[in-house]
């Protein structure tokens, strides 16, 4: 039932996608609807949209939003007048608290495939998208928000929050295209340290090993990601592209070649017992944390 309200919404972005900007904000009432846990902005003056996540309390990606997202990124990457896409957040303190928990832990298998084949999609476009992507890190950033982030072409940070691929952590492993996109970003040593531990940064640490790219105060952290657009908007945009194109196409066509083996890893994975065990204590945990 769920998929099936999302398949009718891709639909409708389809249509978006063949009109013009002028009706833009007609099609994004359409797709998101009242409530919409997505906020899509593009300023056609500067060429910036601005797509921040409110999905409380903590913006996990769960399949409605990681279609919602995916709706989103292909609505920016198909408008001609949008140069640069900046993902921030509008939940207090919280980037994504990543992957919902509850999408993995005694899953419907049918939509568990469906998840992680969205989540895939996802990827895939944000990491390959041509526009220039900022991530404006705006509050903790775990797993799969840090998967998020790192998939933009640069990041800034908000201090004392942290970043991170803490799967191990949950007793879950990281999957391959995860540490492939660590790996482009900050070196072998510290992913192979970083994914074994489980760390999650600080930021002051993150900047150090280059995870994020610069820290700025909290309320700076959106206009400091206009700032630095301008400065990949001055590059002639056909040459920056390709350079990007070049440089992950490879990590990319990685994952496209063995997504459907992908996805029956992740469930023969993630429905084991033991790995069951681990996500219901884990969210335990996170619930009794306030107690
Ligand atoms: C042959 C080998 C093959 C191997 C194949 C491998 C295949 C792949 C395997 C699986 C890979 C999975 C990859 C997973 C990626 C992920 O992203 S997992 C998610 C990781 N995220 C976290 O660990 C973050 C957990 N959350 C927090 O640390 C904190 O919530 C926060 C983000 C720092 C915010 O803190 P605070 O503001 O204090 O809020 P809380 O009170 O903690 O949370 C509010 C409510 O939200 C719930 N919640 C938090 N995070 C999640 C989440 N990620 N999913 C679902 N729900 C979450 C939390 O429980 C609270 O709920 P209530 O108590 O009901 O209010």
């Amino acid at each position: 039932m769920r998929i099936g309200i999302v398949t009718s919404g891709l639909g409708i972005a389809r249509q978006c996608l063949r009109k013009n900007t002028s009706v833009y904000r007609t099609c994004r009432r359409q797709v998101t609807g009242s409530g919409s846990p997505l906020d899509l902005n593009v300023d056609s003056k500067t060429g910036i949209a601005v797509l921040s996540m409110n999905k409380p309390p903590v913006n996990s990606l769960n399949l409605e939003f990681l279609t919602e997202l995916n709706i989103a990124l292909e609505k920016v990457e198909n408008d001609k007048q949008c140069k640069g896409l900046i993902i921030t957040s509008s939940i207090p303190k919280i980037f994504s608290a990543g992957l919902d928990i509850t999408e993995m832990y005694q899953p419907d298998i049918d939509r568990l495939e469906e998840f992680w084949r969205t989540l895939q999609d996802m990827w895939i476009k944000l990491y390959g998208m041509n526009c220039v992507t900022i991530a404006a890190i705006n509050g903790h950033s775990p797993a799969g928000g840090c998967l998020m982030s790192m998939s933009c072409d640069y990041r800034i940070m908000a201090p004392n929050y942290t970043i991170g691929l803490n799967e191990t952590q949950l007793g879950i492993v990281a999957p391959f295209w995860f540490a492939d996109v660590m790996l482009n970003t900050v070196g072998f040593r510290q992913t192979e340290m970083a994914l074994q531990l489980g760390t999650l940064f600080k930021t002051e640490e993150a900047l150090n090993i280059g995870l994020i790219d610069k820290v700025v105060p909290q309320e700076e952290v959106l206009s400091a990601a206009q700032q630095e657009m301008q400065r990949w908007f001055k590059i002639p945009g056909f040459a920056r592209q390709l350079s990007k194109t070049e440089l992950r196409r490879p990590t990319i066509e990685k994952l496209l070649k063995k997504k459907e083996e992908d996805i029956g890893y992740f469930r023969d994975y993630i429905t084991k017992d033991a790995i069951q065990k681990s996500l219901g204590m884990y969210l335990e945990s996170l619930k009794n944390r306030r107690k």
